[in-house]
């Protein structure tokens, strides 16, 4: 991979449809010693408003360095790709036209619960409105891009819009860029005006979804993603799952869509006239991917996602256990006494050292009171998004970046679309940071029981300042989660310093004890990770919410549904983290 110094900055006159000349020079011009600057690379190609059609046009033989995954291309480091076997794939295909209704519910039902998708034949939609969907987003996509042109007037990152295109809805806050443009079209519940719409898209019928009660929203996103010099080194697609309540699919004859299944990526091989269903809600929501091909034709695709406020977002397919049953395992070490989850829990709290005194114990089994029922919908969703390809595109900010403009653009968009983003140079001195982080630890390391620190400020007490206890919901929540927390409230009046714990004294003296409440986790190390939760799946309620993580890693989020019926002041979470990664 090339090394920070070897690429110029692309530099150009903005409402130019044709990229600049340094885009287009190789890549690996590594005699230049111009430091680098992604930001204005992709300032650079958003001026443009032709996106990466745009500079497929203008004949580059390298790919820009914004689009290159590091190195090695995790694509082919993750889960095995596979194909097919004939009679699965036929088996998937599900003829909408069958006479007997029972067995088409049952074939729906059945390809939607065990893959999380299907594609179905006979739907009643006339081949040429597909074949015209898909060639007026090719034609669209294929017009001239520049001043003047369909594409600089809708070249819009604005998520009120209704009708916008752009290359990369998350251009500004994902660590590679895709190699992908996209026309993005609001259809429900108020279409667009035709003259809103590209000329290309103007006459042709949109796909029919059913005028049934879940697709009170309807997105249509169209996407085109030209031939690429460097497709082992791009992105199509990162692997995801859609957050509505079902997506309908039309693809080109080009391929390259991929469904995780049982482990292993698995082709949606193209099928004319036909459309992919990928479910959602009630059913589980397939993870899936765009691979691009060494190719000389493009790929066309359209999405679009039927909506309801009420959806639920489901997690991915069955998978086979990873690890013994739950089940079976709780039963195991209490085989024969009856469980008295009450009397557990009551002597948990009385050795007052939490998690941290079990573990301090040696124990081998973690006890039932920890252990998820089998199998949890947080529990699939916890081993499936342990992906380092869709974590290595969560947004990251730097705050000392000097354009302002476009920070705050960076960070609206982060908000808006993930609800949650990590920032650096954010100005916090790495001193407090691990300072912060190390007294946590220090105090949840020290001993417990009685006399100790532990002790004085465990409690269940609402009224108390600073308080330590092992899960505030021990005595509620159906499954008890591996971790201790210290909780500090720290506004409106501070504690007195000779409240806390010892190991955190110097939190009284700086700026961020203006905060109101610190809560400082410790997740001891667990013999069964598989089988406990370390913190169920939340969203926090208040204004926003700052979080310093360590090195272990853990954190994980779920998308929101598309801004129709996403509510990002309740959801936003913003991460910090720095070069030294923190904890607390
Ligand atoms: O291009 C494709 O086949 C997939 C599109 C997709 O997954 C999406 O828009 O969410
Ligand atoms: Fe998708």
């Amino acid at each position: 991979m090339a090394g920070d110094t070897q690429k110029p900055p692309i530099n150009h006159t903005p409402q130019h449809h044709s990229p600049p000349a340094t885009m287009s020079a190789p890549i690996a011009a590594a005699a230049t010693t111009v430091p680098y600057d992604r930001d204005a690379e992709i300032r650079a190609l958003d001026a443009t408003t032709s996106g990466v059609s745009g500079l497929f046009a203008s004949g580059i033989s390298e790919l820009p360095r914004m689009f290159r995954v590091t190195d090695p291309q995790p694509q082919q480091q993750e889960a095995v790709t596979t194909t097919m076997a004939a009679d699965q794939e036929a088996m998937l295909v599900i003829d909408l036209a069958m006479a007997d209704h029972e067995k088409l519910v049952a074939a729906i039902r059945h390809a939607a619960s065990e893959w999380g998708f299907f594609q179905v034949t006979g739907q009643g939609v006339p081949a040429e409105v597909i074949s015209g969907v898909i060639d007026g987003t090719r034609a669209f996509h294929e017009s001239d891009g520049g001043e003047g042109s369909e594409k600089a007037r809708l070249y819009s990152r604005d998520v009120t819009r209704k009708v916008k295109y752009n290359c990369n809805h998350d251009l500004y806050v994902s660590k590679v860029a895709s190699w992908r443009d996209t026309l993005q079209l609001t259809m429900a519940p108020e279409a667009p005006e035709p003259s809103e719409l590209p000329e290309n898209c103007r006459s042709r019928s949109k796909p029919e979804l059913l005028d049934i009660d879940c697709n009170q929203g309807q997105l249509f996103t169209c996407h085109y993603f030209p031939p690429c010099t460097n497709p082992e080194l791009a992105i199509g697609i990162t692997p995801h799952s859609d957050s509505t309540f079902m997506t309908v699919l039309l693809q080109d004859d080009a391929g390259g869509l991929h469904i995780l299944y049982k482990d292993r990526w698995v082709e949606v091989k193209p099928l004319p006239g036909a459309s992919i269903i990928l479910s959602n809600d009630k059913f589980p929501s397939v993870k899936h991917k765009v691979v691009l091909k060494k190719t000389t034709k493009p790929r066309v695709s359209i999405a679009c996602f039927a909506a309801h406020p009420t959806s639920k977002r489901r997690s991915t397919p069955k998978h086979p256990p990873r690890s013994p049953s739950p089940a079976a395992a709780m039963s195991a070490p209490v085989a024969t006494a009856a469980y008295d989850r009450l009397a557990e829990l009551h002597a948990l709290d009385a050795t007052t050292s939490g998690i941290s005194g079990l573990v301090a114990t040696g124990l081998t089994e973690i006890p039932r009171i920890f252990r998820v029922p089998d199998p949890t919908p947080q529990h699939e969703a916890a081993a499936m998004a342990a992906d380092d390809e869709e974590s290595a595109t969560l947004p990251v900010i730097d705050l000392a970046m000097a354009d302002h403009e476009a920070l705050v653009t960076a960070i609206g968009l982060a908000a808006s679309e993930w609800g949650f983003f990590q920032v650096i140079n954010h100005g916090v001195p790495a001193e407090v940071v691990s300072g912060t982080v190390d007294g946590t630890k220090a105090f949840h390391e020290s001993a417990g029981g009685e006399g100790t620190e532990k002790a004085r400020l465990y409690t269940r007490d609402l009224a108390r300042k600073v308080k330590y206890n092992c899960n505030h919901d021990l005595y509620k929540s159906k499954v008890a989660s591996w971790r201790d927390t210290l909780q500090l409230t720290m506004a409106p009046e501070p504690p007195a310093p000779e409240e806390l714990p010892e190991q955190c004294h110097y939190l009284t003296d700086i700026e961020c004890n203006k905060g109101q409440v610190i809560t400082c986790h410790y997740y001891p190390p667990c013999p069964k990770p598989e089988l406990a939760m370390g913190l169920g799946m939340h969203s926090d309620s208040s204004f926003m919410t700052v979080v310093f993580q360590d090195q272990v890693g853990g954190l994980q989020g779920r998308l929101l549904p598309f801004p129709a019926f996403s509510h990002p002041h309740r959801w936003s979470r913003v991460v910090f983290t720095g070069s030294h990664d923190l904890a607390c």
